[in-house]
């Protein structure tokens, strides 16, 4: 059943958000004071809306860049005027830490799309009629969407669309999705594949030739090594870090610099510093420039990483590593009395029981990087009953075009 509705705004998700017969429904796609036409998406929630048409169109409106949008579920905007939709990323975190009576200045939020993304998961897959498909995965969906280009890719992944196709053909097997994640190192690209069987001889040596003609530094699967060109390595401040296969990385190496140039700033002066979910060490590695380290994370090979980067690195101050899980075992209040500054950049589900332990510490200072300001607010209010005061916040969009937003904030007691 077609119906019109009038969008009232968009929503912290990116859709349009609409009220009918007093309910709220979201229609993807739309901005506020738009009318549109709309159906129900059968096998979704009944307050999902699909977007049929633009009856009147929002000032607002301009026309995205990228012939997958609305089809691809990469990005969930680029129909919004710049200006207005960097307002409404900033006002994503200001009114989620308002519902947590949070009082704290939020800064303008720095763009951090720089050249654009560093690593991307493809999906491959037989379809109808046997015809491989590669691509990203559709908005709402499991089906997959086949693109031969993506225009927010940084240019180190160029040649990266291609490859996943050259390798998706040998290695697709009918009823056996692959996922291929790729990252742009310095030296090539590195690339997981996850979902395919085990690998013979004679597959291993077609692979070895696409490597050679896709410019591979190295292929692994499921994190095991099938082959290797050349250790793939990131440059991260002065070190260069050989990247253990799956570990995370930030998705923009803007992104990467504007995090880490806030927590930098941010721990100004702190002659020991502890680096909880440390990864590869994008803060410690540059934070070890002025400060001794003791960094953390479960990520055993991240961790094993980053103290080969920084043991030869010349000229850093000392840095230990350990792997150690934190939710399980999170630093305790007396481990916590040898920093003067930590910093913690948790995955989504935020850190709430290293905050608890944080929130009984004296440690002077708390930098806290988030992905997800939803749990970051809850490890905030944790922080803030404990005795600590919010300094800041500081948004940062290297999620350019979908509603990630990642922030910096400053705690002090
Ligand atoms: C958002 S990433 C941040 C990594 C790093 N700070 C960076 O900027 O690249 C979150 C990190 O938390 C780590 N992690 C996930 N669960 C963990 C746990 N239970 N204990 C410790 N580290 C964990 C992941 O391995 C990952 O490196």
């Amino acid at each position: 059943m077609v119906e019109r509705l009038v969008i009232d705004h968009v929503g912290h998700l990116g859709d349009g958000v609409a009220l009918d017969d007093g309910q709220n429904v979201y229609v993807p796609y739309t901005l506020g004071g738009e009318t549109v036409e709309v159906e129900p998406v059968p096998g979704h929630h009944p307050d999902r809306r699909r977007l049929l048409a633009v009856e009147r169109a929002s000032s607002e409106r301009i026309a995205p860049f990228c012939p997958h949008f609305s089809v691809c579920g990469g990005c969930a905007i680029q129909h919004w005027e710049m200006e207005r939709y960097r307002a409404w990323k900033r006002d994503i975190v200001v009114e989620t830490l308002a519902q947590t009576k949070l009082d704290c200045e939020v800064a303008p939020l720095i763009d951090a799309h720089g050249l654009g993304r560093r690593r991307i998961t493809l999906h491959a897959r037989i379809g109808t009629h046997d015809v491989l498909k590669v691509g990203f995965a559709a908005a709402n969906s499991h089906d997959i969407i086949p693109v031969d280009r993506c225009p927010i890719l940084a240019p180190g992944l160029s040649g990266a669309l291609e490859a996943a196709w050259a390798l998706a053909e040998p290695l697709i097997s009918i009823g056996k999705p692959l996922d291929i994640q790729i990252t742009a190192a310095d030296n090539g690209l590195d690339v997981d594949v996850r979902g395919s069987g085990p690998l013979q001889a004679k597959m291993i040596a077609t692979l070895s030739r696409l490597a050679e003609q896709h410019r591979l530094a190295r292929l692994t699967r499921h994190g095991e090594l099938v082959l290797m060109r050349t250790p793939p390595v990131v440059t991260i401040g002065a070190a260069r870090v050989i990247l253990p296969p799956g570990s995370f990385l930030q998705a923009t190496a803007a992104g990467e610099e504007a995090l880490a140039a806030l927590v930098s700033e941010h721990c100004q002066r702190a002659k020991h510093i502890a680096d909880l979910f440390c990864g590869v060490g994008p803060f410690a590695l540059r934070l070890a420039q002025k400060s001794r380290i003791s960094a953390f994370d479960s990520d055993a090979g991240a961790v094993a990483a980053l103290e080969k980067a920084a043991a030869s690195t010349s000229g850093l101050k000392p840095v230990k590593a350990e792997a150690r899980d934190l939710f399980r075992r999170p630093l305790m209040p007396q481990e916590l009395r040898d920093f003067d500054a930590v910093v913690f950049d948790p995955p989504r589900q935020g850190a709430q029981v290293q905050a608890e332990r944080l929130a009984a510490s004296k440690v002077p200072v708390v930098v806290a990087v988030s992905c997800n300001v939803a749990t970051f607010a809850r490890d905030a209010r944790i922080l803030v009953d404990g005795g600590y005061r919010i300094e800041g916040v500081t948004p940062v969009d290297q999620f350019r075009h979908t509603p990630h937003v990642e922030l910096v904030a400053r705690f002090v007691r």
